[in-house]
């Protein structure tokens, strides 16, 4: 059933003269066969690092990233990852076609039909496949960076921002692309995005990243509608739409070096010495619901029968 498990997986980089920026700090969860899971947090909180780390192209100073029980060292073909721009997903000097066909290994004229193929699942048109990237539209490129990803028929497709440099429009029709592939393929997906929304719309489970840590995880709609962890509380108040009275903006912040304690603590309304003192362990509060902090219990807000999906 456990696709990709992750046990302390721990990144870090330099960072002028600081020592050390932790952007994944002992990051430990799972994704099951065919599940949709999204990653959200703000700028700076670790989320792309982690994609990069499942995909086997950063490697990880510490803990462990299994798929389907074997540890990932090296990319594979069996997770792909969907970048949020043309820029990282399509060579300029390659065609479309020779692009997709990269994701294969290959680049040449023998992976054509699987080429024309994949390039029909996702609706680009043969006439397109001779062209170079930046003949496209954003809306076509990022087809043909699903595509190239795709045409490995990963068991776990990561989906960084997918539709971030798309216009409203085509955001939507990316995102159903996604969504329908994703059932026809029955590859699991994780999505980074800000968006809470995105998320809810296309995933069951959600992962609240913050400083390198998870603090929250579990159904989307329990998360959205009655979040746990004081910061996950903070990104729901920030979305548009919502709890008009009480919204707040969401600095830009740097990621915390320490390791023995809260990284929410000087931004927690609900701070107290514990917090300084000990890192809050991921405890599950409800069934498939998990918070790390310290005062979930007295912080937690009654759950309406509104959520599990
Ligand atoms: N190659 C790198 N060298 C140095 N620092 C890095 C590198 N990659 C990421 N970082 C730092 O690690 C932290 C996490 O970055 P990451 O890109 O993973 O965050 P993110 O949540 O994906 O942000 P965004 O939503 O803006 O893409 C940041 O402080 C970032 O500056």
């Amino acid at each position: 059933m456990k696709l990709v498990e992750l046990s302390g997986v721990t990144r870090s980089f330099a960072s002028g003269r600081r020592a050390r920026v932790l952007a994944v700090d002992n990051v430990s969860f799972s994704i099951n066969r065919g599940e949709s899971v999204g990653l959200v947090g703000e700028s700076g909180s670790g989320k792309s690092t982690l994609s990069r780390l499942i995909c086997g192209l950063t490697p990880a100073e510490d803990g462990e990233i299994r798929l389907n029980g074997k540890p990932i060292t090296a990319p594979s073909r069996a997770v792909q990852m969907v970048f949020q721009s043309a820029d990282e997903a399509l060579n300029p000097a390659f065609t479309i076609a020779r692009n997709i066909a990269v994701g294969l290994g290959l680049s040449n004229a023998g992976a054509l039909p699987e080429v024309r193929s994949v390039a029909a699942k996702v609706g680009l048109p043969p006439e397109l496949l001779p062209r170079l990237p930046h003949q496209l539209s954003g809306g076509q490129q990022a087809r043909a960076g699903i595509a190239r990803a795709l045409i490995a028929q990963p068991e776990l497709l990561l989906l960084d921002e997918p539709t971030a440099a798309l216009d409203v429009s085509v955001q939507a029709l990316v995102l159903r692309l996604i969504d329908r592939l994703r059932t026809e393929t029955g590859c699991a997906t994780l999505l980074v995005s800000h968006d809470l929304d995105v998320v809810r719309l296309m995933c069951t489970r959600v992962l609240v990243m913050y400083r390198g840590r998870i603090v929250e995880a579990g159904p989307v709609n329990q998360i959205i509608e009655a979040p746990r962890h004081p910061y996950t509380r903070l990104l729901v108040s920030a979305t548009p739409g919502r709890n008009q009275g009480d919204r707040m903006t969401l600095p830009s912040t740097a990621p915390h070096a320490d390791t023995e304690a809260c990284h929410f603590r000087d931004r927690c309304p609900m701070a107290t010495d514990i917090c300084a003192q000990s890192r809050p362990k991921l405890d599950d509060m409800a069934p498939g619901h998990a918070v790390a902090c310290h005062h979930s219990s007295s912080a937690a807000p009654q759950i309406s029968g509104s959520g599990a999906c």
